[in-house]
């Protein structure tokens, strides 16, 4: 369907091209999706926990907080073993204490790395169910998307979407959160305990903490930016790959990998630099964090000291104070990595949420009927479309098309063929007029409905990766092994077929490189034959193919077309000296109808065409 142009090799100039190498190629889709931090975005990317939280939550939580109370017990232990059992102040140091002391100490010790392993076992299965519903539900929509979508974005980034961002998530899922959850409990586990040993020596520790957070905030922005940015860049990165792969054939042919190589040199190393200035901005929490720490231990040990002496607090809980606060800034620290996972997460999620808030512009309209068994009568009044504002591809057709009828559809490129067809299965819906089946509007019934009755063979055949068998029954997934061979035969593809290493269970790589362009055409006539429709379109292969092959495409494509409505995208002269009427499309408009000898004996469009096709011969 898609135009192939046809690219005629130039000499080559003696002057240097004037386009600079960064501005070859442009990539749309990468804009950078910059809104604010959002709570209904965050409860949205949260609501993928819900199925779980019932099951899964409790468990993660009861082991998180048999964890965090056994690992705040520890420095209490501590400060009981040095002011109750070693303590040069005592009369009598308890030697038995001490061992009771260590011993609980111990088993604290063993029951936090039991619950530490069943939380990591888990965090693991929330994270994977989680990312494994995202990434599914995003497909489904994705899958839904109509045709407009995927015009304005490059394959590439949408794979991005896909498989980096979601895979960006997986982290947060699986650690992120259930660390953020254990941190805040530690946090304010550890002020409570702070506060009660002494509350001077704690709210003196914690000064600091409001500037830490203050500062997190001014930076939070910058970061956000900087790696929606990173994935911006990436993203086209991807783009650039997908197009150079598909079009490695074209690369070689123009000697153009040089070329290729500084753009794509020219992109890796603009991405490096935007994950260098991201990282850089990540990095500076850290550090920034240890500094606040280094203020809260000095208070700590010159304040601590002061209370000492004052008989406030003894040297045991001053080494818990001390343990405590240790505790303390750790949870702070990785609550600050959190959050910058969190805005990573932020940009990936809005731009998953952007694809999924994507709306099908083909939909079914409110009460659609299905649309019944037809008998394939079709008509085109005054149809008019666009893909564009005011730039019309389709101005005011009117085709009658009676049960049975096949159409070949001639003119030059750009003249509206694909877009006729494109309209006839709602690929597009229409921008004015009517298309009526049998009578129904197309618009007035489910585009399940309408599709399942039309069968389409493009000119650029996809076959998928796959037995050969697999690939005709895409036409109709029920059917069985005689009826694939039998549709199969009935379009000669059985003789190839058959001579292939594997015959029907041939694997074939994916888009059927391995396979000719002649038995590509021949495949997808046997997968439209399986699904038996009672619409045909077929947007004939340009590509031209010996002339056994031609004949027996063309002796396949009478089967194909017997007794069904037809519409065809004709360029080869026996398929349009075959069809029972010619339509001839110039710029929008239908400018000739007949047949082939009618439309000759005018001598219009349609014999300036078929003069120039001899004229190549
Ligand atoms: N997805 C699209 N977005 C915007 N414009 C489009 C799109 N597809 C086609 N057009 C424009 O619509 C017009 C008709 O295109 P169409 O593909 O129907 O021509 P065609 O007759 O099938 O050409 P060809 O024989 O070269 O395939 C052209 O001007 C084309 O540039």
């Amino acid at each position: 369907m898609s135009t192939e142009v046809v690219i005629e090799k130039e000499p080559k100039s003696k002057h240097k091209s004037s386009i600079k190498t960064e501005d070859r190629f442009v990539y749309q889709d990468d804009e950078v999706i910059d809104k604010e931090f959002n709570w209904g975005q965050f409860r949205r990317l949260f609501s993928y926990m819900k199925p779980y939280s019932r099951q899964l939550l409790p468990k993660v939580l009861g082991v998180m907080i048999i964890a965090t109370i056994t690992k705040l017990t520890v420095p209490y232990l501590t400060s009981m073993a040095i002011d109750k059992a070693i303590s040069p102040a005592l009369s009598e140091p308890s030697l038995k204490l001490l061992y009771m002391i260590t011993a609980a100490a111990l088993i604290l010790y063993i029951i936090q790395w039991a619950a530490g392993t069943y939380r990591i076992k888990y965090t693991n299965i929330i994270g994977q169910r989680v990312i494994y519903d995202l990434r599914a539900d995003l497909f489904k929509h994705i899958q839904k998307l109509s045709f407009s979508f995927f015009d304005k974005r490059p394959a590439g980034s949408v794979l991005v979407r896909v498989t980096n961002d979601v895979n960006s998530l997986q982290d947060l899922f699986t650690n992120g959160v259930v660390n953020m959850l254990i941190d805040c409990i530690q946090l304010i586990g550890i002020v409570i305990i702070l506060l009660l040993i002494n509350w001077k020596l704690g709210l003196a520790v914690m000064l600091t903490v409001p500037v830490m957070f203050f500062i997190s905030t001014k930076l939070r922005r910058t970061i956000r930016i900087a790696w929606q940015d990173v994935r911006a860049k990436n993203s086209r990165i991807n783009s650039h790959l997908n197009e150079s792969i598909q079009g490695i054939r074209v690369t070689q042919a123009f000697t153009q990998e040089q070329e290729n190589m500084k753009y794509f040199d020219l992109m890796n190393m603009t991405s490096k630099r935007s994950w260098d200035k991201a990282s850089a901005m990540n990095q500076t929490f850290g550090p920034l964090i240890e500094v606040t720490g280094g203020i809260g231990t000095f208070i700590l040990f010159w304040y601590g000291a002061y209370l000492i002496q004052t008989g406030e607090v003894t040297i045991g809980l001053l080494v818990a104070f001390t343990n405590y606060v240790g505790n303390f800034w750790d949870p702070i620290n990785r609550l600050g990595q959190m959050y910058n996972q969190l805005l990573v997460a932020m940009a990936s999620s809005e731009r998953i949420f952007e694809y999924m808030d994507e709306k099908p512009k083909v939909v079914d309209q409110p009460g659609a009927a299905e649309l019944p068994q037809i008998k394939g009568d079709i008509q085109f009044e005054n149809v008019v479309f666009e893909y564009e504002k005011n730039r019309p591809a389709l101005k005011g057709i009117n085709l009658q098309v009676e049960a049975g009828q096949s159409i070949a559809l001639v003119g030059h490129t750009g003249s509206g063929k694909s877009t006729i067809i494109n309209l006839l299965s709602r690929f597009y819906d229409i921008t004015d007029g009517r298309i009526t089946i049998d009578g129904y509007d197309i618009r007035d019934v489910t585009v399940q409905s309408l599709r399942s009755q039309i069968g389409i063979v493009l000119q650029d055949t996809f076959i998928f990766s796959g037995t050969i068998r697999d690939n005709i029954r895409f036409g109709r997934l029920d059917a069985t092994d005689e009826e694939i061979e039998a549709v199969a035969k009935a379009v000669h593809a059985h003789d190839f077929i058959i001579h292939l290493p594997n015959g029907y269970d041939t694997e074939v790589e994916e888009r059927g490189n391995a396979l000719s362009m002649g038995q590509r055409q021949l495949l997808s006539f046997a997968r439209a034959l399986l699904a038996d429709p009672r619409i045909l379109i077929l947007d004939e292969a340009t590509a031209s193919i010996d002339t056994e092959t031609e004949l027996k495409i063309q002796e396949a494509l009478q089967v194909l077309l017997k007794g069904r409505t037809s519409f065809i995208v004709a360029h080869r002269l026996s398929t349009i000296r075959n069809a029972n009427r010619i339509v001839v499309l110039d710029h929008g408009e239908i400018k000739e109808e007949g047949n082939h000898e009618q439309l000759l004996q005018k001598q219009g469009i349609y014999y300036g065409l078929i003069e120039a096709q001899f004229r190549f011969l």
